[in-house]
This record gives structure tokens, sequence and C-alpha cells, in this order.
């Protein structure tokens, strides 16, 4: 068992040999969700020139307390044309241009004004400066808003437009085909039979990718046959090929000798990862087609389910150009004790209550109404010593 290959050297081998997708340039609107495939830009100055940051009035600070001359005004995209001079102010509204002269934002509830005279009621602005945003305070031309491999969220495709920019480089939409194998396994919704399983691994995949740029091919329940899983993973194209179950030693599981007969090679098979052991990964390359991922997941729905967040959805973020694929850990308190762990790394389904997680008592991998329940997965190393209640843990956060 301690020969198996660790998840972490697993997953580094994997990415290492995943090369990003060919290039698009896509308007901002249809890159949400993307990976910039090269830095975005500012093609402009924010703000391109000194702005109120409040509705008031701009006058000189040296004043104050006034009174002062209301001699016009400036508002958001119509400034004020003129100087303000000695004993001058002009009214200013919130994103407005200050006007030339003026250095200073007087809020309009310490104001008090009577016709075109102006005066300072309340504390009033205490510097120069007070209330304006000056020119390029958030960022300038030529900044890096955006760098190479860093995902298009929502604040970072507000910044891109907020900087002038109109389309990003991305890579383009990962093709993943998912199949189902098992003679056992009946469509999800179908009528029960006693010795029919409802299938949920091709659901349960497309709902994990769902966030991701994928299109999804979807390649049904595949029986355990050689000859039709051989043909199926032969003709399939697609830039990921997922396959869920015939992963282990049984006769039954053909996924692996299938694979090979269709032309692919596998990289590893068997990892030190509790559940999801059993996974194979590898390539089939192909002059015509290119290169295609291939992840056989093991049958049993939370190892699919773990399998599929630590290897998939990172193979998916990095073909579509994430230059940081894998998922990040955050830290909890455990709310009882756990024992030592054996030489796999385990992720064990947990409850989070009040910053406390609870660790569901059977760990089964076939059992999904504990993974349903789980708000975390509590990621323990191999040979991890017994732990405490009360003990920090890394856990990785999954509802
Ligand atoms: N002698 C050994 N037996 C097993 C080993 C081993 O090392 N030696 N490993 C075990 C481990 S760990 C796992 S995990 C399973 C995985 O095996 P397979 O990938 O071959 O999975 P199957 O046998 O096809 O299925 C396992 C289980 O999951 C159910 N299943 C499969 N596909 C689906 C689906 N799409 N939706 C819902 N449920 C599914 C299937 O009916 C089985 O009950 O092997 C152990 N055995
Ligand atoms: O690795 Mo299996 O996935 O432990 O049940």
């Amino acid at each position: 068992m301690s020969d198996l290959l660790p998840v972490a050297e697993a997953q580094a081998r994997l990415l290492a040999a995943a090369r990003p997708l060919p290039p698009e340039t896509l308007p901002l609107a249809e890159a949400i969700g993307r990976w910039a495939a090269e830095p975005v830009l500012a093609r402009r100055t924010q703000p391109a020139r000194d702005l109120s940051a409040m509705d008031g009035y701009a006058l000189r600070f040296a004043d104050l307390p006034g009174p002062v001359r209301v001699i016009g005004e400036s508002a958001a995209g119509r400034p004020f044309a003129g100087l303000v001079g000695a004993g001058e102010a002009t009214r200013i509204f919130t994103g407005a241009a200050m006007p030339d002269g003026a250095d200073v934002v007087m809020v309009q509830e310490e104001a008090r004004r009577d016709g075109a005279l102006l005066m300072l009621d309340g504390e009033g602005p205490t510097r120069v400066g007070a209330n304006i945003r000056r020119q390029g305070l958030d960022f300038h031309e030529g900044d890096t808003l955006v760098a190479a491999g860093e995902r298009l969220t929502p604040a970072r495709l507000a910044v891109a437009a907020t900087g002038g920019v109109g389309a990003v480089t991305v890579r383009r939409r990962v093709r993943v085909a998912i199949a189902a194998t098992g003679d056992e396994l009946a469509e999800p919704g179908a009528a029960p039979l006693p010795d029919r399983l409802p299938e949920s691994n091709r659901l349960l995949l497309r709902a994990l990718l769902s966030d991701l740029p994928v299109e999804i091919v979807d390649l049904g329940i595949l029986p355990d046959r050689l000859d039709t899983l051989t043909a199926a993973f032969t003709w399939v194209e697609a830039d990921v090929l997922v396959t869920t179950g015939g992963a282990s030693v049984g006769d039954h599981d053909l996924v692996r000798p299938a694979l090979i007969a269709a032309g692919a090679a596998i990289d590893f098979w068997r990892i030190a990862l509790r559940p999801g052991k059993p996974l194979m990964a590898g390539w089939r390359r192909d002059e015509q087609r290119g290169e295609m991922a291939v992840l056989g997941l093991p049958g049993n729905p939370v190892s699919a389910f773990v399998t599929g967040l630590l290897f998939v959805k990172p193979m998916v973020a990095r073909l579509a150009g994430a230059a940081q694929p894998l998922p990040t850990t955050t830290r909890a308190v455990l709310g009882e004790a756990l024992p030592p762990n054996g030489p796999r790394t385990d992720y064990m389904r947990a409850e989070l209550r009040d910053g406390h997680a609870y660790v569901a008592a059977i760990q089964d991998s076939s059992m999904l109404r504990t993974l349903a329940r789980a708000g975390c997965l509590i990621v323990r190393e191999p040979n991890a010593p017994a732990a405490e209640r009360g003990d920090s843990a890394e856990v990785l956060v999954i509802a």
C-alpha cells in the first residue's frame, strides 16, 4: 500500500502534462468565469482626473469657513469650464471633475447657503484634498488589471471594463465527455427495479463542473463489455474523458483495458487517497484529434466526488488556463476526536457548525446521504496521529 502514488504528486504529474487549450478573444460579457490567457492592461487611468467623492461644494481650503460666492456647477460628465478663484466655489456632485483652482470639497450637510452665498456650518474638511479622489487613485494606464492565468471573476471583469477594455483573450471552452459504466446502473428517474441502481455519477460530475467553462458530452451509461467500452473510448472526441466505475480489480472492471485498447496510455492507476484509491489517469494522443486527458474515476459515488474535486476540476481548470487550478483548503476546529490515519490521505465527510467540524460516524464511500449532509471534508495526511477535540484541522469546504 505504501507504494501508492501520493495525492499531491499525482495532481502535479497530471497538471504538468496538461497544456492550456488554444486562445480565443471574447467580449467581456462572454468571458465570465474564464481565465485570462494574457495579462489585461488598463487602457486608461482611473480616475482620469481629480473627482469629487461627495455631493457638496468645491472651493479653496484657505477660504474656509467663508463666506464664498457660488459661481457655477460641476456634475458627473459635465465639468465646470472656468476657474474657482479666491472667495469662490462651485456646486459639485459625486464623481464630478474638480474645477481648476479648487482644492477641497465641503459636503453639503456642513454648508449653509443663502442665494449665491455659502458658509461653513459644521466641522468642515480638515485638510487640503479632503473628499477628492485623485487622478490615478485606482490605477494608471498600462497597469496590469488581471494577470494571465487569473480567473475573470465579477470584480476582475468590472475592473477590466473600467480600464477601457472591451475584449479579453481566454482559452476556449473545455469539452468534457462523461461516461458511467456498470451493468447494474439504470437511468435516474426510471422505475426502480430490484437489481438496478439509479445512476448518479454523471449528474454529480456535471454539477461539479457547472461553474467551469465546459461543454459536456454525455456518453450515457455503458455496459461492462470490453468491446462496447473500447468503441466508445475510441470514437469519443473531447479534451477530457471522465469515466466512473470499473476502475478496480474485479473481473468486470474493464475501463483500464478498454482505454488501452482505445489507444490511451495510462500514466498512473491507484493513488494514496481515501476514498478514491482506484483512480486512473492518462492520455489518448492522436495526430488528427490531438490530446485527450483520460480520468477513470472509481464508481463509488463519494469516491467519484472526491476524485472529481481533486483531479477532474483542476484538470479542466488547467486546460481552461488557470494558473492555480487546485482547490484551496482552510482550517476548522475539530468537534470531536479522530483516530490515527492509515497510509492514504483521507478526505472525511464532516458537518460544519460554529466553525467546528463534526465527522460522520461511518465513512463508507458508497454513502451519499452523509456526503449530502457534509459541509466540508476533513483532510488527514497519511499516517497522521490521533487528533483531539479542539485541535485545528485542514478542511476542504464543499457546501
Ligand atoms: N479486491 C478489491 N476490491 C476493491 C478494491 C480493491 O482495492 N481490491 N477497491 C475498492 C475501492 S477503494 C473502490 S472505490 C471500489 C471502486 O471500484 P470501481 O471503480 O471498479 O467501481 P464499481 O465496482 O464499478 O462500483 C463501485 C460501487 O459504486 C456503484 N456505482 C458505480 N457507478 C455508479 C454510478 N454511476 N452511479 C451510482 N453508483 C455507481 C456500484 O454499483 C458499486 O456499488 O472498488 C473496491 N473494491
Ligand atoms: O477508494 Mo475507495 O474510493 O476507498 O472506496
